[in-house]
């Protein structure tokens, strides 16, 4: 899409700074507030930008990305459920190409709040035979941005909520709070974090011992993001380096430039939902000016 998701025609409009759009075949909820501008495509529940006011934007899209139904978004946040990675197929499992349903908007001084749903279907249930609601909440304020995944049934199920974060340059990026130790999905082997991470090429990587925060420091655009656990059991990161980069037809050759991923992840320890216990995964994101 060479259009900028805000520069789209209004489809529907829903209040005073809630509109729906469509970008390619895809439907978006668009938020344009004197505080911050963020945009929801209902496929995948995926939060495809959250700028606050004054602020580049924090999260990365790609240029090269299709907007096609059943086709995963690059860039954002997409929604990994109920598996992740290639424990099943889809790869990643099937939320992030499934058309949720928009339940709920309201907005005040500070932002706008929007909750979607997606309900087992006979389609889902021929790939994951399990009833389910899940529920995607997101508070999008001016302040902080909020990501939080439900899973309400009877079943265990892996995932994450799969940022993608906005780098000046991948060269200089720096992520702390990650833990050491972590599962190599490039080498294959386990591996021990020594000091901040860096990218000098392709990492893809789980760290099993996450703090409750990591931070991004980020040199060329001045600033730390913040990014605040919850529900989790491990983070992964992941940067596809150059030569996968030009593999991908959804990234440009340099699109890895630009990007870091930092994901909120239940892998090593499943989630579990129970009759009147659902299961919560949870992100918060904040951006610092760097000192
Ligand atoms: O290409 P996708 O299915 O969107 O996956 C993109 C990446 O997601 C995660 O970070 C995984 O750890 C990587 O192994 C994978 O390459």
């Amino acid at each position: 899409m060479n259009e900028s998701v805000f520069d789209l025609p209004v489809v529907k409009r829903l209040s005073e700074h809630v509109t729906e759009r469509l970008a390619g075949e895809l439907p978006v909820i668009v938020v344009d507030h004197a505080r911050v501008r963020a945009a929801v495509a209902l496929q995948g529940a995926h939060l495809i930008a959250w700028q606050p006011a004054g602020q580049e934007p924090v999260l990365w899209l790609s240029e090269a990305t299709e907007f096609a139904a059943g086709t995963a978004i690059r860039g954002g946040v997409p929604v990994c459920w109920p598996w992740f990675g290639p424990a099943g197929k889809p790869s990643h499992g099937f939320a992030r190409t499934s058309a949720f349903e928009l339940v709920e908007h309201s907005q005040d001084g500070r932002g706008v709040e929007l909750s979607m749903r997606l309900t087992s279907s006979e389609t889902t249930m021929a790939i994951w035979p399990h009833e389910f609601e899940l529920l995607l909440g997101f508070k999008l304020g001016g302040e902080e941005c909020e990501v939080t995944l439900e899973a309400r049934g009877e079943f265990e199920s892996t995932g994450a909520l799969h940022s993608y974060f906005n780098v000046g340059d991948i060269d200089g990026v720096s992520v702390s709070g990650i833990g050491a130790p972590y599962l190599d999905k490039v080498e294959e082997t386990d591996g021990h974090q020594d000091g901040p991470l860096t990218f000098p090429g392709r990492i893809d990587r789980v760290y099993t011992a996450p703090e409750a925060v990591s931070l991004i420091e980020e040199p060329a655009l001045r600033r730390v993001i913040e990014v605040r656990h919850h529900g989790h059991s491990d983070v992964v990161t992941w940067n596809p380096g150059p030569e996968l980069s030009k593999s991908m037809a959804d990234l440009t050759d340099a699109g890895y430039r630009g990007f870091c991923c930092v994901e909120t992840a239940r892998i090593s320890k499943p989630m579990v939902s129970a009759a009147g216990h659902p299961a919560r995964l949870g992100t918060t994101i904040r951006v610092n000016a760097s000192e």
